[in-house]
């Protein structure tokens, strides 16, 4: 590993696990509950332990001045709920305009399974070498997503986290299989770190008995959105959610770091 890359992985991690809050959601749903000040999202889920956020390049400038000296990830395809086909991610930059926006790493949705899968091969492909020369991390967001595909299949998850590593990536999210045993059969498809998508807001207990469920099944962390940038509190989930990724703590423990049962 480079010295670069290796630096670049630290600014977006802590101790190598990592709490990544995206709030790239903006293109594929709009301005949604939590994005429309994303100014303060950024600020809180920041101030509540997240290593990096995550936004698609033209937001950066309202991210530098929130984020609390955490790392930055520029998102580089997107679609939308409301066109045609949500699985058909298109390419929204390059590695070049993620660094002159100010991105410690990159990352690029794939939805293996999918009808678009052949095309966002070549395409997180040409990023990873791309990104290669920059000495730039990627974040590759492998779905299990098709027509035919169980998302939360591990066998399905744990072939979408293996492409992601035959591909070049240095970091792979996923989606969640429900259960620790479950997801240790994803993580020990890929010697990359594993972490895992929120999917849609839960309780405050989902929410942190999920990260619980993925770091038993040897997850490095999360990258997870709605779930804390929808949240009444996005400082306190994030600070839940931080006390299990970076301090190894229980359900109770964590609900009570981010301050949501009695002490
Ligand atoms: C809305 C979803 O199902 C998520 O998987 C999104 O695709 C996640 C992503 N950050 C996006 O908004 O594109
Ligand atoms: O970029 C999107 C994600 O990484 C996951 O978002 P979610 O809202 O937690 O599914």
């Amino acid at each position: 590993m480079t010295a670069g890359l290796s630096a670049r992985l630290d600014r977006i991690s802590t101790n190598d696990r990592y709490l990544i809050v995206p709030m790239d959601h903006g293109i594929t749903m709009g301005a949604v509950e939590g994005l429309v000040d994303i100014e303060s999202t950024i600020d809180g889920v920041t101030s509540g332990g997240a290593d990096a956020v995550l936004t698609q390049r033209g937001i950066a400038p309202r991210v530098h001045e929130n984020k609390n000296d955490a790392g930055y990830i520029v998102h580089l395809n997107g679609s939308t709920t409301i066109g045609p086909d949500e699985s058909d991610k298109r390419v929204t930059g390059t590695a070049e305009d993620a660094v002159r926006a100010g991105a410690d790493a990159v990352s690029f949705h794939i939805n293996v399974g999918s009808d678009h899968e052949p095309d966002q091969i070549e395409e997180l492909a040409e990023l990873t070498a791309d990104a290669e020369r920059l000495g730039l991390p990627v974040l590759a967001m492998a779905y299990a997503r098709g027509p035919s595909v169980d998302e939360s299949d591990p066998e399905a998850l744990g072939h979408a986290v293996r492409l992601a590593e035959e591909l070049g990536a240095d970091v792979v999210k996923t989606g969640y299989s429900g259960d620790g045993d479950s997801f240790e059969r994803v993580t020990e498809s890929t010697r990359l770190p594993v972490v895992i998508a929120g999917g849609s807001k839960g309780t405050d207990r989902e929410t942190v008995e999920m990260v619980r469920g993925a770091m038993d099944g040897d997850a490095a962390g999360v990258s997870m959105g709605r779930s804390i940038f929808q949240h009444d509190d996005p400082e306190g989930i994030a600070r839940a959610v931080s006390a299990v990724v970076h301090d190894d703590a229980g359900v109770e423990e964590a609900l009570r770091a981010g301050g949501f049962v009695e002490a």
